[in-house]
């Protein structure tokens, strides 16, 4: 089967080079003529994945027709904010009925719409079979070969089932869910809880802090995703706390690193002009606030992390706002659907 790779950040790069190893149709997608044509006379993606090689059989080109035409399977693999759009652009080329992936982490809007939701819509009357792909997934040890587990989760039982056969291998194991929402909240959701973990980080609170944060991230998270419909069992797994720790604790991570930064007191925006790499959680903060606003849902951690962001909140202030809550039975902060 034909795998279109629409996106070529480190993400995009890591599993087409994963997809490599038993897959002979692969197009990686990159939106720049001479992105492109530098991908290919270098066979590495110096700026997104530097050090891997790019093996022969991945075809990189900046046509989106020649990437969508004919491909049974289509990742769409951009920031969170340019889904959409380049879903919408690719509708007219795909195939009837091809599995379209969302690769990526974030929500689409401030409605709170999941990515694969506005993907759906886009591609209506052509496919159904959308599929979420998220987990402790960092491009750079994928890139590398090293293993890894993820999960594949569409409400299509069969176009989850393409997906963990054509993505499986032996470093790269896929488990399948049908909870789609759960999956994806976990993935957009963790970014916020690593941002606020690197902050910490940066005015070095130490082990303790860390891990009550993360504990209480991953309550908030779940507080979230169940009230728009996942599954709380999904929290639990390599999409909500698998995810969680990885992003949390890696120096991989983009979210963490800009964390730190934000702790050493430089600014959201001084931290966004200052990477070409996407920080998805800054985005994801100030969308999942507005929700949890406007849906009265008590998210203090990412109400913090806002504050940081607006430069409302210093990291100290922020620490002093979350330890000062009202005193509580930890029971009674979570969710109410029952285990
Ligand atoms: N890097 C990882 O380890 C990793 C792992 C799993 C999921 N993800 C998710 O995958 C998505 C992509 O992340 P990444 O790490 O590949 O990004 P990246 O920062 O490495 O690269 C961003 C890529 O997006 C392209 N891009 C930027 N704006 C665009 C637009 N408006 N339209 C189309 N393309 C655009 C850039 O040209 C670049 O190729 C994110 O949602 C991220 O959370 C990343
Ligand atoms: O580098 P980050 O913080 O964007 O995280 C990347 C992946 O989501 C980790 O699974």
């Amino acid at each position: 089967m034909k795998i279109a790779m629409i996106g070529a950040g480190g993400w995009g790069t890591a599993m087409m080079i994963s997809l490599a190893g038993r897959h002979k149709d692969l197009v990686l997608y990159c939106r720049k003529p001479e992105t492109a044509e530098k991908l290919n006379r270098e066979r590495e993606n110096k700026e997104y994945l530097p050090g891997v090689h790019l093996p022969e059989v991945i075809r990189i080109t900046s046509d989106l027709k020649e990437a969508v035409e004919g491909a049974g399977c289509v990742v769409i693999c951009t920031p969170s904010k340019a889904v959409a759009d380049t879903a919408g652009k690719i509708a007219k080329w795909l195939e009837k009925d091809a599995v379209v992936v969302s690769a990526s982490k974030g929500l689409a809007d401030d409605e709170g719409h999941r990515l694969s939701e506005v993907i759906a819509q886009k591609v209506a009357g052509i496919t159904d079979r959308i599929v979420a792909l998220s987990g402790p997934n960092h491009a750079e040890e994928v890139g590398a070969g090293l293993p890894c587990a993820t999960v594949a989760a569409s409400e299509v039982p069969e176009a989850v089932q393409i997906v963990q056969d054509l993505f499986m291998s032996p470093v790269f194991r896929v488990y399948r869910s049908d909870d789609i929402r759960g999956v994806e909240y976990g993935g957009a959701l963790k970014n916020i809880m690593a941002l606020a973990c690197g902050v910490l980080d940066g005015i070095k609170l130490g082990d303790n802090s860390r891990a009550a944060l993360m504990t209480r991230g991953l309550v908030e998270m779940t507080r979230f995703g169940v009230r728009f419909g996942a599954k709380m069992n999904t929290f639990f797994g390599l999409s909500g706390m698998g995810d969680l720790v990885v992003t949390c604790t890696s120096s991989h991570s983009r979210n963490h690193t800009a964390g730190v930064m934000m702790g050493e007191g430089k600014t959201a925006k001084e931290i966004v002009e200052g990477t070409n790499m996407v920080v998805e959680g800054m985005r994801t903060a100030l969308l999942v606030h507005e929700i949890a606003k406007r849906e009265h849902i008590d998210m203090p951690i990412t109400e913090e992390v806002c504050c940081l962001i607006n430069g409302e909140h210093t990291a100290r202030k922020a620490l002093e706002v979350l330890m000062a809550r009202a005193k509580k039975a930890e029971s009674e902060t979570y969710p109410t659907e029952s285990l």
